[in-house]
């Protein structure tokens, strides 16, 4: 087992890919950083923010996979969940939130208005998701997509990048409007301009990191750090494979993933 030590809030925190639900779940009314959960068919990190006083939460990039995990949790935290968040409209995964809506009342479905999906709540940058005394503010971070959004903790010690910034690396530009100038304007101008030790949660990891900060990924980030032109040079030169679910996923979540499950 690998485990990923670290600071938080004089809380020390031991994440493991592997374990992190249970072992974060203890802290996650208790400490200031999020529920970690994992789903390992696309890699994909959905996380879980809650209010300890109110006890009410929000939920990002949940995945249909881990559907029952993510709303088990909820229950046993005994959490009142009020928004669910997607980042982008992902292509390689289908989204929980539009099922999420089915099982917990009052839920609420949220994504960009640039994305061109449907959701109760169509946001624009600057606009606040709140729970409780807390809320993270939406930053627009298009480039892999249009929709592209990161959402940024009140205090600012840490934010949710989607796909936008991954660590020590970036979403795709190749297909879903993507753009690498965009991408670059955005990770420079709105991301790596939070504090530097502002703790950094991607959608994805393909190799088993789970935090990083803005710090980092100025100094280490390979992409990143190299100047406008190299950058769209590595990022036309990437040639991966297109997601194997691409074709369903995307029409999917158009409508929050309330296709024909
Ligand atoms: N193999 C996976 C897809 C992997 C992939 O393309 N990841 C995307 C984010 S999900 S659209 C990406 O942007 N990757 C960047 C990179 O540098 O890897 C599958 O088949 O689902």
């Amino acid at each position: 087992m690998r485990f990923i030590n670290f600071i938080v809030s004089e809380v020390h925190i031991q994440i493991s890919r592997k374990t992190c639900t249970q072992d974060i779940n203890k802290w996650g009314l208790t400490s200031k950083h999020p529920v970690i959960l994992f789903e390992s068919q696309s890699c994909t990190y959905t996380y879980l923010l809650a209010d300890k006083a109110s006890k009410e939460a929000v939920i990002i990039d949940p995945v249909l996979e881990t559907l029952e995990r993510d709303v088990k949790l909820v229950q046993e935290l005994g959490l009142n969940l009020k928004v669910a968040v997607n980042t982008h409209c992902h292509a390689d995964h289908i989204t929980s939130t539009g099922l999420m809506k089915k099982k917990i009342a009052g839920l609420q479905s949220a994504i960009s208005k640039h994305s061109g999906a449907k959701a109760d709540i169509q946001l624009s940058d600057g606009e606040k998701i709140t729970f409780g005394k807390h809320h993270l503010t939406v930053r627009e971070t298009p480039g892999h997509t249009n929709g592209c959004v990161t959402l940024v903790l009140n205090d600012e010690s840490m934010a949710f990048t989607g796909d936008a910034l991954l660590i020590r690396g970036c979403g795709r530009t190749d297909f879903q409007q993507g753009s690498p100038k965009r991408l670059y304007q955005s990770v420079h101008e709105r991301i790596f301009t939070l504090p530097e030790d502002c703790l950094l949660y991607p959608a994805h990891d393909y190799k088993g990191q789970t935090a990083t900060t803005v710090g980092e990924e100025r100094k280490h980030n390979p992409r990143l750090t190299k100047n406008l032109e190299e950058f769209v040079k590595i990022m036309d030169n990437l040639n991966l494979p297109n997601p194997k679910k691409i074709d369903v996923a995307v029409p999917a979540n158009l409508v929050c993933g309330l296709h024909d499950v």
